[in-house]
């Protein structure tokens, strides 16, 4: 499905995306997600998720505010998810942080996600292959990354995306690179997590790598149009929720991709 198919697709569906993620995120990637085209639910309780998770069209489970009664949550969910075959985003924050987190991290890698979305530092961590992160903020490059998310696409048999001033995907065999957006996107938080949060929206209705790309090219358009008339970060936010509405059929850009 093309990155312009997809985006149709979305606005035509308005998928419902269950989405687990931090306090932090809540309400930004709830109003990105929305903005974009779907329809976001945050629902975390391990009471209600095994209910909820079958009516979804998507999962995205983000570790960014931690604790055990989460944790359940997200390993149910996840379960289900895999049960019903319903596509989930695993968004590993800041998990090379403390042991808990890491644990947390590979247990629900161990559960299939369809895509994984991280910094360069969370997807180099992931692989075990050292990483720079500091907290939720990543210390390392994208192409050196690269090895990291072949790596873990191959062993897992997912979709890996790479965020950061140019993105990556990979399936394991092709990856393609993603140009554009802002340099004010980093400097407002919770953008990666409400990114996961709209490629699971896309995940809802397109395969795993277009949805991956798709989400990517929406953000990078938005973002760099956004940067143009932005006065620093608080007016981009506002900016970049608007452009995400904005954006139609047509307007995602694929002369941003370049195949590797
Ligand atoms: N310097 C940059 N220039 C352009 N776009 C960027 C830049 N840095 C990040 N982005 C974009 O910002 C979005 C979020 O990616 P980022 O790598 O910052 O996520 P993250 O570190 O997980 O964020 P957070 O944890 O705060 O949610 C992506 O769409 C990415 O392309
Ligand atoms: C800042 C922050 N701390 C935990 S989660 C989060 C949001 C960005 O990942
Ligand atoms: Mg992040």
């Amino acid at each position: 499905m093309t990155p312009n198919e997809s985006l149709r697709a979305l606005r035509d569906q308005t998928p419902l995306v269950h989405c687990i993620t931090n306090y932090v995120a809540m309400n930004v990637a709830a109003n990105v997600t929305l903005a974009a085209g779907a329809s976001p639910a945050m629902i975390h309780a391990a009471e209600e998720v095994a209910d909820f998770v079958p009516v979804a069209g998507a999962l995205t489970i983000n570790i960014g505010t931690l604790s055990a009664p989460w944790l359940d949550g997200m390993l149910m969910s996840a379960k289900t998810a895999k049960a019903h075959a319903i596509p989930w985003v695993l968004d590993p924050v800041a998990h090379f942080a403390t042991p808990y987190r890491a644990r947390a991290a590979q247990d629900l890698l161990a559960l299939g996600p369809s895509i994984i979305r991280g910094n360069a530092s969370e997807i180099i961590a992931l692989a075990g292959q050292g990483g720079a992160g500091k907290g939720a903020d990543s210390g390392d490059r994208v192409a050196d990354a690269q090895q990291a998310a072949t790596d873990l696409a191959q062993w897992h048999g997912c979709v890996v995306a790479v965020t950061g001033p140019v993105d990556l995907v990979t399936d394991g065999s092709r990856s393609v690179t993603v140009r554009g957006g802002s340099d004010l996107m980093p400097k407002v938080t919770a953008l990666g997590c409400s990114l996961t949060a709209v490629m699971g929206a896309y995940a809802a209705i397109a395969p795993p790598r277009d949805a991956a790309v798709a989400a990517l090219l929406h953000f990078a358009e938005a973002g760099e149009r956004a940067g143009v008339t932005a006065d620093g970060p608080g007016s981009f936010l506002v900016r970049f929720i608007d452009q995400l509405y904005t954006l139609q059929p047509g307007d995602l850009d694929e002369g941003r991709l370049s195949w590797l």
